[in-house]
């Protein structure tokens, strides 16, 4: 059941390509390889902070940057391809009831151990397969150096219903901020996971039926 786990063992073998040999200057804040994330700790499989996405993924992503910067936007990258210790890693933090140290951030207005029966937390997750990413939207300056993240209506990964893409309790300018990056994702290939606003995953999915496991370092 699920995608084979690729005997692949490392990214290049993969086909997987760091984003910023693409767009060297991208902003990136990749949250497992820290502890600022909802398990509280650095995620299994994250040695370093580093976006990889499968070689059209990355391409594609390429040209959303491109038009965004046109326009005066950026976009910020917290988390790409995710190894599937990573989502071994996540699936015991759920199932440790007693760890509660992240709720008042994360899910404050839900039972941790329905989030994955809720479908925030994916058991078989489209990041395994290099083909999905979260992120958000920045307005920069002229210079691109000064940028500020757009206000979407909740933190990434605040496990919610105010954190579904149309929820009807984000604000106007919230719904338009979540708007404003779904269409430019979506000009370029990307489909938003209604669930999550900074979730997106590239369609036709490169390798729909293999999930990776190698290291992001
Ligand atoms: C955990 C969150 N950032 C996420 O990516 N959720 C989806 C459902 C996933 O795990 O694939
Ligand atoms: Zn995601």
């Amino acid at each position: 059941d699920g995608p084979a786990v690729s005997p692949t063992r490392t990214a290049e073998e993969a086909g997987l390509v760091a984003i910023d040999r693409l767009v060297p200057d991208i902003r990136q804040d990749i949250r497992y390889a820290g502890s600022d994330n909802f398990v509280g700790a650095p995620v299994d499989g994250y040695e370093a902070p580093r976006c990889y996405l499968l070689r059209p993924v990355a391409e594609a992503l390429q040209r959303v940057e491109a038009d965004l910067r046109q326009q005066g936007f950026r976009l910020l990258i917290y988390d790409c391809y995710r190894p599937v210790r990573a989502v071994r890693h996540f699936m015991r933090w759920v199932q440790d009831a007693g760890d509660l140290r992240t709720k008042a951030e994360h899910y404050p207005s839900l039972d941790k151990g329905k989030l994955v029966n809720d479908g925030y937390i994916a058991e078989r997750s489209g990041h395994s397969r290099g083909a999905t990413l979260d992120l958000t939207l920045l307005r920069c300056d002229a210079s691109g150096q000064d940028c500020t993240p757009l206000d979407m209506g909740t933190a990434f990964d605040f496990f919610d219903p105010l954190a579904h893409t149309d929820s009807p309790e984000a604000s106007e300018a919230q719904r338009r901020n979540r708007r404003r990056l779904r269409s430019a994702m979506e000009r370029h290939g990307f489909r938003n996971y209604e669930r999550e606003w900074w979730h997106y995953g590239f369609q036709p999915e490169p390798s729909p039926d293999v999930a990776f496991d190698v290291p992001v370092r």
